[in-house]
């Protein structure tokens, strides 16, 4: 797939000094959904609002399909929609009238078929004269998005489409996500919501102290990084890992009523098989067993501890 958006070195120092992008690297490619996650204040809202062309960088450069967000503001912004995490919407406006509004907002000529689509799209049609106000949370971030999509955008910015938002609606916002993507769209999100990014992204990004600490694709990188856990119950309870079984790297559960096995998916013999082996071996009676593969939210934890 091209590339859509291009990052290049983009340093950002605010007026106060602080520095809050430090040369970070980033090639977004057309159609793909790309979820930046990190923990507060980790630079990704001035990433994005560098991007967008909103913040001006300190140094380095951004094109947004070859245009440079600075030079050539216009022609980059034309590209881009911009979902804001607040619910910035006129109240007493009718839906119809705040979507077409946005449009000419870009020097765009009105154009009523383009707006019945997107009104059609995120499911607001029969909504489309009702003024903003008595409207759902749900239909309000649907209003804000058709915003954003009204003057036909390549590139769709969502600045934390889920916060202070039920799982219902999460979900709901999940499922627009992804038909905008099965139109083509390409789609960047700023997240809290390791699972947001674990259910609805192509590729991670992780970020944290103005640095990008990887971008990934999402499932290699849990292939990657993760690893597995064999969780066997036991029959009768255990008071210290028997010394037989002192070479695996093995943890006692609660009540001894369990031990946990940690290993790596990477490895070519996992060392299950001989372990078990070796505990009825010791005399345990083994009455269930369970694994688990560790979570996207293991691997940021992860990340984000290892550079503090
Ligand atoms: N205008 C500004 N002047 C000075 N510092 C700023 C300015 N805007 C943001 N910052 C600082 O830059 C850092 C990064 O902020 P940013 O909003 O990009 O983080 P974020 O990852 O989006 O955080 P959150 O998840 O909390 O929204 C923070 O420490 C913030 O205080």
């Amino acid at each position: 797939m091209p590339t859509i958006v291009s990052v290049r070195d983009l340093t950002k120092t605010y007026k106060s000094g602080f520095s809050a992008l430090k040369s970070v690297n980033l090639e977004i490619e057309e159609g793909e959904i790309i979820a930046l996650l990190g923990p507060n204040g980790a630079g990704k809202t001035t990433l994005i609002s560098t991007i967008c062309g909103i913040v001006r960088p300190t140094s380095g450069s951004v094109t947004v399909g070859g245009h440079d967000v600075v030079r050539d503001f216009r022609a980059a912004r034309e590209l881009i929609g911009l979902v804001p995490q607040e619910i910035t919407l006129e109240p007493f406006e009718k839906v119809i009238n705040a979507v077409s509004f946005s449009r000419g907002l870009f020097g765009k000529a009105a154009d009523p078929a383009q707006v019945e689509k997107v009104l059609r799209q995120l499911s607001l049609w029969d909504k489309k004269d009702s003024p903003i106000q008595p409207l759902s949370g749900g239909m309000k971030r649907r209003v804000l998005i058709a915003k954003a999509l009204a003057h036909q955008p390549r590139v769709l910015f969502l600045d934390e489409p889920s916060a202070g938002v039920d799982v219902e609606l999460r979900k709901d916002m999940w499922s627009v996500v992804a038909d905008l993507k099965a139109q083509g769209v390409t789609i960047i999100l700023t997240t809290h919501y390791i699972e947001e990014a674990e259910a609805i992204a192509d590729r991670v990004g992780v970020i944290n102290k103005g640095e990008i600490l990887l971008v990934e694709d999402k499932v290699g990188l849990m292939t990657r990084m993760g690893q597995k856990q064999l969780q066997v119950d036991l029959a009768g309870p255990l008071t210290v890992v028997p010394e037989a079984l002192r070479g695996y790297a093995l943890e006692l559960g609660p009540g001894g009523r369990s031990v946990t096995y940690t290993y790596d998916t990477k490895g070519e013999r996992t060392g299950i098989v001989t372990l078990l082996g070796e505990m009825r071996a010791a005399g345990l009676q083994i009455t269930d067993l369970a694994t688990r593969q560790s979570s996207l939210e293991d691997i940021f934890v992860g990340l984000v501890r290892g550079q503090a």
